[in-house]
């Protein structure tokens, strides 16, 4: 079930951070959203989780995301926001179980299938050892790869991650790629802020890039994360390393 943004716009304030945003990102594909420093990408993920008033229309298959159920809306799409916080400090296990509330019916303790879950993303994440740690003792990675289980655990059918690597030692941050990668190899799909260009053509099946509100690429991989596109959106110069996937390594700023 494709994701698609229908000549979507947002405005913070008096200003318009996104403009007439037309696009589908695809089921079963990682789609990477890069771009520089306040060029919308935080903003298009909430405006696909209808936590910001938008012109246009999201749409989760057919249906407007605005108006779906929000009980429906959170179980078909999971969100890890940029900086995620626990407020309590509850045991990680416990963290994790969060991503099921949307799954269960008031008050109501977690079935045999939650805890089932619960206990696959906690594996899947590398956490299982963490899991009765209260997660305000855990270090920031730790806590990020928790907080990553919590979306697993609702096993939404669109998953949007703000920088979910950022946190991560190498090991960590090539286990969650894989992770996600599987997520939308099983037919569902991913949408991930990036700032690291290398990261993003290992995870990414499609890349788009912002800048100052509109979307000035938007394709396969291999076609938009090229020194030829990412140089003017950037200022920066890229060169490119052959490899099993796309890499493109900034080089120096342009124009100083
Ligand atoms: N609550 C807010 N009120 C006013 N303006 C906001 C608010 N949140 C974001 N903005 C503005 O909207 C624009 C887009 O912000 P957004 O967070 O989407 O950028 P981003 O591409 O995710 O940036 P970054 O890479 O720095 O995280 C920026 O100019 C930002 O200053």
């Amino acid at each position: 079930m494709d994701l698609t943004f229908d000549h979507v716009g947002v405005s913070r304030g008096k200003r318009r951070v996104l403009h007439g945003i037309d696009a589908t990102l695809r089921a079963g594909r990682v789609t990477a959203i890069l771009g520089p420093n306040g060029a919308g990408k935080s903003t298009l993920l909430k405006a696909a989780l209808a936590l910001l008033p938008t012109t246009g229309v999201v749409r989760l298959g057919v249906d407007p995301v605005a108006t779906m159920d929000p009980r429906a809306r959170a179980r078909a799409i999971g969100y890890l926001p940029q900086d995620a916080a626990v407020h309590w400090n509850i045991r990680a296990r416990d963290a994790v179980a969060l991503g099921r509330l949307p799954h269960r019916s008031a008050y109501a303790a977690p079935s045999a299938v939650d805890e089932a879950a619960i206990d696959a993303a906690l594996a899947a994440t590398e956490t299982a050892h963490l899991a009765y740690r209260p997660i305000g003792e855990l270090s920031g990675g730790e806590r990020a790869r928790v907080l990553l289980a919590r979306v697993l655990a609702g096993e939404p059918r669109w998953l949007l991650a703000d920088e979910p690597l950022a946190s991560l030692d190498p090991a960590h941050q090539l286990d969650v790629i894989a992770r996600l990668r599987a997520v939308a190899a099983g037919g569902r799909g991913v949408a991930i802020v990036l700032h690291d260009i290398v990261q993003a053509g290992r995870l990414a099946d499609d890349v788009m890039v912002l800048k100052d509100g509109r979307i000035v690429a938007f394709g396969a991989v291999a076609d938009v994360l090229t020194p030829a596109t990412l140089e003017p959106v950037f200022e920066v110069a890229f060169g490119t390393l052959a490899g099993p996937h796309p890499i493109c390594i900034a080089i120096e700023r342009l124009g100083r």
